[in-house]
């Protein structure tokens, strides 16, 4: 199976990421999509503000009605900083006979030179990167060794994150629409984000 890898910190996991992963699986023709919650992002100084059951719960949420979308939450039990190559070389151990393409947003893309062990997790699996507002693409940019396992795909652009769900929270301003109906559902109930 051709298996699309959709990690983030999903603070909360919102339509930009559900569209994104719909339309990179059915451009690259992958037969699933794993959706990986870090734990801790290994770019970001800051913890995530919900809790990794909270984020975990949102996320099953968000994809219950889709057959194609799964939730892994193999990053939030290892603990620590998320590095991808740890859960790239768990995959390859436990799935081997699928393929994996991480999928990630234009700003990733760029950010690809840092992360870390790059090489050595380009070898084990393969990019899928698209467009994201607001950043460009330039796969110029990178050295061959990466370039060479980054695939661009097109994606209909929608401006959301969720840097600005939380803010818009945090100001008691809607964001319906933004999330799936249960996800804000939830963010309500729990009250989450100074909701
Ligand atoms: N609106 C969007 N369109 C396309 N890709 C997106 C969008 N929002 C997030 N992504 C991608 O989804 C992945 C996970 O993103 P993440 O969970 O950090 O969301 P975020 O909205 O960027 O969060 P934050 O605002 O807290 O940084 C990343 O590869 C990111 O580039
Ligand atoms: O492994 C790394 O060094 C690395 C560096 C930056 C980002 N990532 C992964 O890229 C995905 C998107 O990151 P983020 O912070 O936008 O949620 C998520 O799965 C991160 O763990 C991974």
């Amino acid at each position: 199976m051709k298996i699309g890898i959709m990690g983030g910190s999903f603070d909360p996991i919102h339509h930009g990421h559900l569209l994104a992963a719909e339309h990179a699986a059915e451009a690259a023709d992958l037969d699933e999509v794993w959706f990986i919650p870090s734990h801790a992002a290994p770019h970001k100084d800051q913890r995530p503000r919900a809790s990794d059951e909270d984020r975990l719960h949102m996320v099953k949420l968000a994809i219950a009605s889709n057959r194609r979308f799964r939730l892994l939450d193999w990053e939030i039990l290892r603990g620590g900083v998320s590095y991808s190559i740890e859960t790239a070389e768990m995959l390859r151990q436990t799935y081997a006979s699928d393929e994996f393409y991480w999928l990630i947003g234009a700003d990733m893309v760029q950010y690809l030179p840092h992360w870390h062990r790059i090489e050595e997790l380009c070898r084990l699996l393969r990019f899928i990167g698209f467009a994201r507002p607001g950043t460009t693409i330039d796969l110029d940019e990178l050295k061959p060794e990466i370039r060479d396992s980054v695939q661009i795909v097109q994606i209909p652009l929608i401006e959301i994150s969720s840097t600005e769900i939380r803010r818009r929270i945090a100001a008691g301003r809607s964001i319906r629409y933004m999330v799936p109906e249960p996800v804000l559902e939830y963010i309500e109930e729990r009250r989450l984000y100074g909701s």
